[in-house]
């Protein structure tokens, strides 16, 4: 996919702040530090237009990013971020459920996991809580780069099991510094919104 246009439109906190136009929308879930703002910035191959940050909670609002006009990505604060208190995380899993279970323009939802580790409790919930939706979702485990290639089916296995998968095909091991993964994601990304491939 040539990314030849991409800007962010609106940093949101409540549903009045929502783009209201029809456009497809790609939403990110997965605990703070996993790769969701590095993820999208490699898929359309600029350095920071989503704002990273080695300490967790970097993203704190829904971030909404226009692609070729086509669709958008949707960056969405991370969960599981231990340092913030208790009423600040409520309001936060509040502001992230009420986007998923309720924007209609969302048509895919990539749920990251970091690779290299056992999904963790929250990881299996937001999968039952995907799989509840009724909309096409796929598990991006992030951070590929850091396992050697030997051991990745060791990880997909691992990962097909703690999520009681069928199988490993919604499992994309991806990476954001080397770019593994890109391709098989925009496979999807263009499958499931019917993009022409431009
Ligand atoms: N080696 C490696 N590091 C990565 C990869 N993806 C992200 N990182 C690093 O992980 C850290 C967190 O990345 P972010 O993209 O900011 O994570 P996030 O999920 O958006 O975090 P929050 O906004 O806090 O929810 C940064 O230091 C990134 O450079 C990857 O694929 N490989
Ligand atoms: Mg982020």
């Amino acid at each position: 996919m040539h990314v030849h246009d991409a800007e962010l439109v609106i940093s949101a906190v409540n549903p009045s702040q929502y783009p209201q136009d029809q456009l497809p929308e790609v939403a990110l879930a997965g605990r703070s530090n996993v790769g969701k703002s590095s993820f999208i910035n490699s898929l359309i191959a600029r350095k920071n237009l989503a704002r990273t940050s080695s300490q967790p909670g970097k993203t704190q609002t829904l971030n909404f990013y226009a692609i070729n006009q086509a669709f958008r990505f949707v960056d969405v604060p991370g969960y599981g971020y231990a340092r913030v208190s208790k009423d600040f995380r409520l309001a936060w899993s509040k502001m992230i459920e009420k986007y998923l279970s309720q924007r209609e323009n969302m048509e895919l939802l990539f749920l990251l996991m970091d690779m290299r580790h056992e999904p963790t409790r929250l990881d299996r919930e937001m999968k039952d809580f995907a799989e509840n939706l009724d909309l096409p979702y796929a598990i991006v485990l992030t951070k590929a780069d850091k396992i050697k290639p030997a051991s990745w089916n060791k990880h997909l296995s691992m990962y097909k099991k703690a999520l009681e998968l069928p199988s490993v095909d919604a499992l994309f091991p991806y990476s954001a510094t080397k770019g593994y993964g890109k391709e098989e994601i925009w496979d999807v990304i263009s499958s499931v919104l019917q993009l022409k491939n431009e």
